[in-house]
């Protein structure tokens, strides 16, 4: 059988390889490097033979061979794949992976590869993961919230709507639920445009906004139809806000005149479905509206 060793390359040299290697004794000190330390890294050769091997190491990665890396190599002979950064001749840091065995005469053979690649995926990996949580949360607030009004869209006060009504069977607190329309909205749209509709249903929601609390679920519920759910609020104070509210929306001005909202309220009681209050406010809500407009009727059964 033919030896392999008579093919080997005579030009096989460490300093061919694209990777550092040195050689330390016990005592840590530099025995040998090869030219990779003064092709790429431009150090002096002369100023590290000789000296600790620390020379070359960044203050943590001192700290580091020191207490963890020399007493591992001491016991297990050898180390795959550590994590260290180096300083090359200008003082640049540069992070590493290193090999590394110790032989027979207690000398260590040292082989390590930068690993300024590795970081930069990790940095990329980072960037790539922040970006997709702020996406998340975008997503989340897009599939949440009205784009128009920045309210709550139907979807999200439904969903919501279960958390307050688990608290009105424990707490017997009770819950009103509002529903308003505004009046003859289809003609503001017809006399002054579709843009002009838009405004006012933004202003509509900043004024629900400002006169709700912080508890409140305020929605936008369809077109121009806005559902409010009030946390510990009988019917007697639910009118007390409606009508606050109809002093509030009165100072959005449509050419001149004051816009109006018909409201329709009804009470949860611990038996009803978020559905069924929300029908009953709607039943309200189409009695206020047969009976004129700008005004607010409280759901009965009469
Ligand atoms: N500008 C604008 N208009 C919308 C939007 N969504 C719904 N609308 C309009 O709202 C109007 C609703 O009109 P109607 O349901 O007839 O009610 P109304 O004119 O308000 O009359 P009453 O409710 O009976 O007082 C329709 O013309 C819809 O096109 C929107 O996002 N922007």
């Amino acid at each position: 059988m033919k030896n392999n060793l008579t093919n080997i390359d005579p030009c096989f040299t460490l300093d061919n390889l694209p990777c550092g290697a040195l050689v330390t004794d016990a005592e840590h000190v530099i025995l040998n490097v090869n030219a990779y330390f003064a092709n790429e890294l431009y150090w002096d050769i002369n100023l590290l033979i000789g000296h600790k091997v620390e020379i070359i190491l960044t203050k943590a990665s001192k700290v580091f061979y020191q207490s963890y890396l020399m007493p591992m190599l001491l016991h297990e002979k050898n180390c795959e794949e550590i994590q260290l950064s180096i300083v090359n001749g200008n003082g640049k840091r540069i992070p590493i992976t290193v090999n590394a065995k110790v032989d027979a005469n207690k000398k260590i053979y040292w082989s390590f590869f930068t690993a300024s690649n590795r970081n930069k995926l990790y940095d990329e990996l980072i960037q790539a993961r922040e970006k997709l949580e702020l996406q998340t949360k975008e997503l989340k607030e897009l599939a949440s919230i009205d784009e128009l009004t920045g309210l709550l869209n139907r979807r999200e006060i439904k969903s919501r709507s279960t958390f307050v009504l688990s608290q009105l069977t424990s707490d017997q607190h009770p819950i009103s639920i509002l529903m308003i329309d505004i009046d003859f909205f289809k003609s503001i749209n017809d006399n002054y445009g579709h843009t002009e509709g838009d405004r006012v249903l933004k202003e509509l929601g900043r004024v629900l906004m400002n006169c709700g609390r912080k508890r409140d679920l305020i929605s936008r519920y369809g077109g121009e139809e806005f559902l409010i759910l009030l946390p510990d609020t009988d019917l007697e104070q639910a009118v007390i806000f409606a009508n606050r509210l109809h002093n509030s929306v009165s100072t959005i001005l449509i050419d001149g005149k004051p816009l109006t909202i018909s409201v329709g309220i009804s009470l949860f009681d611990e038996e009803m479905s978020f559905e069924e209050a929300v029908n009953e406010a709607d039943t309200a809500l189409y009695k206020a509206k047969d009976l004129g407009r700008n005004r607010t009727e409280v759901f009965s059964l009469a």
